[in-house]
């Protein structure tokens, strides 16, 4: 087998894994570690066309991991001959510090260490999955790609809170983003596939995962992006808030008798569509709401609702607008998000063409209409590809 890149790629309940041979992009083995920490966990490894799943308890990610990299062994590709040169990390939390991917060292992992709270949920998986990773495989470099280097260089104006300055630089709060790997592939993609030069376009980004969030790029530059100090802030997502008064913090503390960590689990965990009605999937919001279950419906138009806005500022903030693309696992999939999203825009010059939208194609997709001023794109992110490459032009 030629050279491969592993990437591990650990969410706050997941993990997902690719063994990548980054020259071609070709994809040799995959799967994901689903429900980590819950009594019922599932694991599925890809190799060679055939799925292999197991049902079991995963305690924590360092267990998810081991028993991933346990299956290599079993049914392949084994660990020994892949091919393995390098271990790529998807890091959440960079802070400031990091503008590019870094070899893992000990300097590095004190780092994410001590910048778990700017991304609780995600810094700490992501750390636990080097710590495996690293005793398991000890003789390839790894390498952290961090979500927040892509927008490490926003203009002071879009990164700076409207909050005390003494305050704000002792704690480091400031929007750092996240999903910036994302951002940066699907913007470049964008470019080529509307075939004109990045400097040129100004482009909204909109991942739609189970995080979501939206940025604004223009010639390739991040000017704002939506999620915040951490990933909390903006979109509406799967089962965060995005965007919320902070004062409902204070009223809930304070007349609610919710201690803080009742209301982190609250707008992290328990908040967003599934807070609204009780499912975070959107294939199964879509299914209540054709049901006619008003909460779901009302979900589905926050959510929209929120997405049209910050389209709508990020046009503002960019100057015009040349391009809007969709990507993640919502925004490749979810014809009806896209189309109610953007209803409503075309004073913008925005203008979805109904059949191009509805067709399933996994391939990068014009989905607007020929007259339309902006462009309309749908365009698979590559996040795993993409922190191969990265981990690969550090070596
Ligand atoms: N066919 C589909 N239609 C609508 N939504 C989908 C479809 N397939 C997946 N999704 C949504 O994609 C989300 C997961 O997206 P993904 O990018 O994998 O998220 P993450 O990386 O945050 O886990 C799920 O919440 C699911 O609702
Ligand atoms: C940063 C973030 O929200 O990541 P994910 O969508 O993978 O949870
Ligand atoms: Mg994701």
């Amino acid at each position: 087998m030629s050279s491969t890149v592993l990437v591990i790629n650990s969410g706050s309940s997941s993990i997902k894994y690719q063994l990548i041979e980054p020259e071609q992009g070709i994809v040799v083995a995959s799967g994901l570690v689903e429900r980590i920490g819950e009594h019922t966990g599932r694991l599925r490894h890809t190799f060679e066309g055939v799925d292999t799943t197991l049902s079991e308890p995963f305690a924590d990610h360092g267990v998810g991991l081991r028993r991933v990299l346990d299956l290599f062994t079993e049914v392949g590709p084994g660990l020994a001959d892949a091919g393995i040169v390098a271990v790529g990390h998807r890091v959440v939390q960079g802070g400031s510090r990091y503008s590019g991917p870094a070899l893992v060292d000990e300097n590095v992992l004190a780092d994410i260490e001590e910048l778990i709270p700017l991304a609780p949920l995600h810094n700490r998986a992501n750390l636990r999955g080097i710590e495996v990773a690293r005793e398991l495989l000890p003789d390839v470099p790894h390498v952290a790609v961090f979500d927040t280097a892509f927008f490490s260089d926003l203009p002071e104006a879009a990164a700076t809170y409207a909050l005390d300055r003494e305050v704000a630089e002792k704690y480091r709060v400031r929007r750092y983003g996240a999903h910036g790997t994302s951002h940066q592939y699907v913007s470049r993609t964008a470019a080529t596939i509307v075939g004109r030069p990045l400097e040129e376009l100004r482009q909204v980004v909109l991942h739609l995962g189970n995080g979501a969030s939206a940025s604004a790029v223009s010639g390739g530059r991040a000017l704002d992006t939506s999620m915040g100090m951490t990933p909390l802030e903006g979109l509406v997502m799967g089962t965060r808030t995005g965007d919320i008064d902070p004062a409902v913090i204070f009223h809930l503390a304070r007349n609610g008798g919710f201690t803080i960590d009742e209301i982190d689990d609250l707008f992290n965990r328990r908040s967003g569509v599934k807070g609204l009605a009780g499912q975070n999937d959107m294939r199964e919001l879509h299914e209540l709401v054709a049901a006619g279950d008003p909460a779901a419906r009302l979900a589905l138009d926050v959510y929209s609702h929120r997405l049209r806005k910050y389209v709508g500022a990020y046009a503002a903030v960019l100057g015009g607008l040349d391009v809007v693309t969709f990507t993640a696992g919502i925004g490749e999939n979810d014809d009806i998000v896209r189309a109610e999203s953007m209803r409503g825009l075309e004073f913008l010059g925005i203008e979805l063409d109904a059949e191009r939208n509805a067709g399933r194609i996994k391939e990068p997709r014009v989905i607007s209409t020929d007259s339309s001023r902006v462009t309309v794109l749908v365009v698979p992110t590559k996040e795993e590809q993409e922190i191969a490459r990265q981990a690969v032009s550090l070596l």
